[in-house]
């Protein structure tokens, strides 16, 4: 997507090294942080620089690659390493898996072309990819448009799905995206998504950027919103989903899949298949949730006084805080989902439906 009307993708390969777009000093600063080895690829996702479910796992996919440039043997520990830097996201796991399964079998000394070869095609197919859950999800919109004519399509979305989440395009917001180019009338309500403000940093400087009318709105004003008819449609991503469409996703999606549920408000979650955990069947037990630290509740960053970004507290001092990064959203309260090969119910005959080949997984 454009920057100031420049093409640009979250992640950029060069020589003997990548580029990423430092998402923790968005929206105040657009600066590139340059990544050449494993160590500073691990950093990078685990102090959120990178992050996104999509674009993590292509950023651990191309910190396996370089490492494998310095140590040709590093394959498992730094395979191990990079994986344990988040564990909500499966494609975090996933990208390292694809990575293992073609690196393992080869001589060591082609891995490391090999590999910088194969981050590249998990970066190309993320691409495609999440252009493609825009097309799927394009039909949504245009039905709610075609019976509201004139007036805009409310859409209310959590966190940031958008192209910086993924390599290009976004999941969720790639819909947006696809609808708003497609002169659609559309209006964002964005979560400001605490406690990290994904939200209203992130989505709000996105969607500005592309044009997009969105409205930032605290993260409890959603439901409100919904029961006065002012949503038409709640769309999300999500970190994993189950096989039986159980939806990990940002703290706070629960929540608001609970009162859209009550609202009647339709609730439909973007993913890639690089999202897709056969493996578990129930989300709420099975998906291990990210428990990140206090300081991102006791304290919020934005732009300080003197024009530089910063935090400060807004917690009582002394006062403790717990920080789940995730929640759970039971596949019930689901109204469908969105990917690349189309759309489905959240149940496992709807997935098998879009991916007959995960049985063979089962
Ligand atoms: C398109 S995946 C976006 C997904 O990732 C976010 O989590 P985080 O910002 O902690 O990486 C959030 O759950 C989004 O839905």
């Amino acid at each position: 997507m454009k920057i100031d009307g420049v093409p640009h993708r979250s992640i950029q390969a060069e020589d003997g090294a990548i580029l990423i777009l430092d998402q923790t000093l968005l929206p105040w600063r657009v600066e590139w942080l340059r990544i050449a080895n494993a160590g500073a690829a691990a950093q990078a996702i685990r102090s959120m620089q990178v992050r996104g479910a999509p674009l993590i796992g292509a950023v651990a996919a191309y910190g396996l690659a370089l490492a494998l440039r310095d140590d040709p043997a590093a394959l498992e520990p730094v395979a191990a390493m990079l994986g344990e830097t988040r564990p909500t996201a499966i494609n975090l796991r996933w990208a390292l898996g694809r990575m293992l399964t073609v690196l393992r079998p080869l001589p060591e000394a082609t891995r490391a072309a090999r590999a910088w070869a194969e981050a590249g095609a998990i970066a190309e197919d993320d691409v495609a990819t999440c252009r493609a859950i825009g097309a799927h999800g394009l039909p949504l919109i245009e039905a709610i448009a075609a019976g509201k004519p004139g007036r805009p399509v409310n859409i209310l979305t959590h966190c940031n799905t958008g192209w910086i989440a993924t390599v290009d395009f976004g999941t969720a917001l790639s819909v947006v995206y696809q609808a708003h180019d497609a002169g659609i009338p559309v209006h964002v309500w964005v979560d400001e998504t605490r406690p990290r403000n994904q939200g209203a940093l992130l989505t709000a400087w996105e969607l500005g950027a592309h044009g997009v009318p969105h409205t930032v709105i605290a993260d409890n004003a959603g439901g409100h919103l919904m029961q006065h008819g002012e949503v038409d449609i709640v769309l999300v991503g999500t970190d994993r989903v189950t096989r039986r469409g159980d939806v990990a996703n940002k703290i706070g999606t629960y929540l608001k899949a609970l009162a859209a549920h009550d609202n009647n408000v339709p609730f439909w979650v973007a993913l890639p298949h690089s999202t897709l955990d056969w493996a578990v069947a129930d989300g709420v037990s099975e998906i291990p949730i990210e428990d990140r630290g206090e300081a991102e509740v006791t304290h919020t960053t934005g732009l300080l006084p003197d024009g530089t970004p910063g935090s400060i507290r807004t917690a009582a001092p002394g006062s403790p805080a717990r920080n789940p990064g995730f929640d759970v959203t039971p596949a019930r309260l689901v109204t469908g989902i969105i990917t690349e090969r189309g759309r489905c119910a959240a149940s496992e005959v709807g997935l098998l439906g879009l991916y007959p080949e995960r049985a063979l997984a089962a």
